[in-house]
């Protein structure tokens, strides 16, 4: 008998196989990699009934966050190209299952990184307990191998991090302890400090954004606490050109808009490609600075835009593809969902005298159809979608392959093998009888995260 409950089961079984799938696949090649790179390094493994010491602590770290920090660098450059020749099986491998035939698209050599150490211009350091059981332990999260709670450990050992970075994460955990409110793990826990988000740029300015839980505090007591660590940065001799204070009543912090200036500049500002980009605490700015223009740089030589084209920026962020694309082309149009993004963009493209960027506020999915409207007589459309780590709604995927005049277009993700990214990959390719499909013609790595297992990559399609 039909049974609606029966065949949602079958559904999620199917799905979750599905993702098992993809999941093995990965795994399978970093497995490999585990094994080739523990010979390499000969690193001190964290055993899976020990507790987790002093010491053991920070390999333990050091494996979830950077397990390639071992590796010589030249040896990372190798693995992450074979891992992009994964990837691409992996998609031929989907496509085959639905039934749509490709031949292997060509793989560029990866590019490497400029900087390879401390080349992270963003960091978000967050509360949990300590090995040692103190609760107001900045850091990031570890899983004790012997009975799988959860505990915080401090950055200081990371690689990639830089060190005014921990300078700031440290002094933050110093002042939070000798601070009567208590830490927060939960927006509902009644605790008050969150974590602290710290960016940087290539001259060494800083912003810092203290996250905390509003529930419960007054704004007497808020604006006290404000007050005094600004006093107490400056106590210390530790310079930040702009401190924000950012109130989040949601467990991802990123989900508020409020965030309040406590002290310095509202905005700090990075050279990146000969233009000066403004950056507000909200808006996304690539990780790693000098790779970011290594990114674009092949992006553009793939893309191969003319003086008559016109550059289609879907999540734009603060704008880097159409402001630097923007000299290659007649006309820019970015699409991007977070406001204080969309205002950096267009003052971006005003402080560096560029007239011929727009900037659009509003979700891909949402808008582009009246924006692809406004469009109907743009010629040599340039199309380029670089959605965050988890991909795009298949919305956007949909409006993209319903549009006659997106020919040309370049996906990059700097987390291929998650499954929505995936899955927004072989919609683009794959046959159906309503839409022409895109031929998937390349595939460019390039190495945004040294010492880690993530790479960006830059699909090429056209149709
Ligand atoms: C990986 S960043 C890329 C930004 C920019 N292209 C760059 O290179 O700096 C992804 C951006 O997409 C935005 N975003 C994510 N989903 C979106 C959507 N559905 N519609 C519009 N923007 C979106 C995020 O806010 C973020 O700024």
């Amino acid at each position: 008998m039909f049974s609606p409950y029966c065949n949602n089961n079958l559904h999620n079984i199917v799905k979750i196989k599905r993702h098992a799938d993809l999941t093995y696949s990965f795994i399978n090649h970093w497995m490999h990699i585990r094994k080739q790179s523990s010979v390499i390094t000969n690193k001190i493994e964290v055993s899976s009934t020990n507790e987790l010491t002093d010491e053991t602590q920070f390999y333990a770290l050091e494996k979830s966050v950077t397990p390639l920090c071992r590796v010589p660098y030249e040896r990372q450059l190798i693995l992450k190209q074979q891992w992009t020749n994964t990837v691409c099986k992996e998609l031929r491998s989907r496509l085959h299952k639905a039934k749509t035939m490709i031949r292997l698209p060509k793989v560029f050599p990866i590019s490497s990184s400029p900087q390879i150490n401390e080349y992270r211009n963003k960091d978000e350091f967050n509360f949990r307990p300590g090995i040692d059981g103190n609760p107001k332990t900045l850091g990031f999260f570890v899983s004790n191998p012997s009975n799988g709670n959860m505990y915080c450990v401090p950055p200081m050992k990371l690689i990639n991090m830089k060190q005014s970075h921990k300078d700031i994460a440290q002094a933050f955990e110093v002042f939070v302890r000798k601070s009567e409110l208590p830490a927060s793990y939960d927006h509902m826990d009644g605790g008050f400090w969150r974590g602290i988000i710290v960016r940087s740029n290539l001259k060494g300015d800083k912003m810092a954004i203290v996250v905390a839980n509003p529930r419960g505090y007054t704004n007497d007591i808020m604006l006290d606490e404000q007050r005094r660590f600004n006093d107490f940065l400056k106590s210390i001799n530790i310079n930040i050109q702009s401190l924000y204070f950012h109130p989040s009543l949601h467990t991802r912090s990123s989900k508020d808009s409020t965030f309040i200036l406590v002290d310095g500049d509202k905005y700090i500002y990075e050279d990146l490609c000969s233009f000066k980009f403004r950056i507000s605490p909200d808006s996304f700015f690539q990780i790693n600075t000098l790779t970011a223009e290594v990114l674009y740089d092949e992006l553009f030589k793939l893309i191969n835009p003319t003086k008559t084209s016109t550059l289609l920026d879907l999540c734009s962020g603060t704008g880097t593809v159409s402001i630097i694309g923007s000299q290659h082309v007649q006309s820019c149009v970015g699409i991007e969902s977070v406001a204080q993004a969309v205002n950096d963009a267009k003052e971006t493209a005003k402080l560096n005298n560029i007239p011929n960027c727009d900037f659009i506020e509003g979700k891909v999915e949402m808008v582009l159809k009246h924006v692809m409207d406004e469009l109907s007589m743009a010629s040599n459309l340039c199309t380029v979608l670089n959605p965050g780590r988890a991909g795009v709604h298949p919305k956007v995927i949909n409006a993209i392959r319903n549009n006659r005049l997106i020919n040309s277009l370049a996906y990059v993700s700097c987390k291929a093998d998650s499954p929505i990214t995936m899955k927004n990959l072989v919609e683009l390719v794959v046959n159906n009888k309503k839409t022409r499909p895109f031929t998937l013609e390349s595939i460019k790595p390039v190495d945004m995260f040294p010492h880690t297992k993530h790479c960006e990559l830059i699909f090429m399609f056209k149709r």
